[in-house]
């Protein structure tokens, strides 16, 4: 998460980023001036929420008229890897899933073989997984579970 996302899409653009997720907590004043500068860089725009943020806050995001095209709810602070999942977080997941059936939900934190289940059924498409996978003596089998897991719960 950074304080000031605006900075960094010149250069994460330039650098090659194929999408660029900013935090809503800290983009309330100027989220549509990000979305365009994103999407003028040729990124595709999401926003993240933290656990403490209500859901209500992203939708205007995605229902605006240059919407996002991803949402990430975030199942641990933001920080570092290694944390525990937050079940509590997939009655977010499932509120958005309800409300916009084709949008991309991605969740991020405590992602592995015995919580992925969860998000899978509650809608989750896109997976954010760092220790379960780094961390695997097979990574491509961890890779492969939560695909699976992704792909049949659609
Ligand atoms: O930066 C992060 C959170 O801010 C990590 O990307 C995230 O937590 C994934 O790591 P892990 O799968 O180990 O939870």
């Amino acid at each position: 998460m950074v304080t000031n996302p605006l900075d960094y899409v010149e250069p994460l653009g330039k650098a090659g980023a194929s999408g660029f997720t900013f935090h809503v907590e800290v983009s309330k004043e100027n989220w549509q001036e990000l979305v365009e500068r994103i999407r003028s860089k040729g990124m595709r725009p999401g926003v993240a929420l933290k656990p403490g943020t209500p859901i209500e806050e992203v939708y205007p995001l995605v229902e605006g008229e240059n919407p996002v095209e991803m949402v990430l709810v975030m199942t641990v602070e933001p920080g570092f890897g290694g944390q525990k999942f937050m079940p509590e977080m997939m009655d977010k997941v499932r509120a958005l899933r309800k409300k916009y059936p084709s949008l991309d939900i991605e969740v991020d934190g405590g992602l592995g073989p015995s919580t992925i289940d969860m998000a899978a059924s509650a809608g989750a498409n896109c997976i954010v997984a760092g220790s379960s996978v780094f961390g695997a003596p097979k990574p491509e089998q961890v890779i492969s579970l939560l695909r699976k897991s992704v792909e049949e719960a659609q």
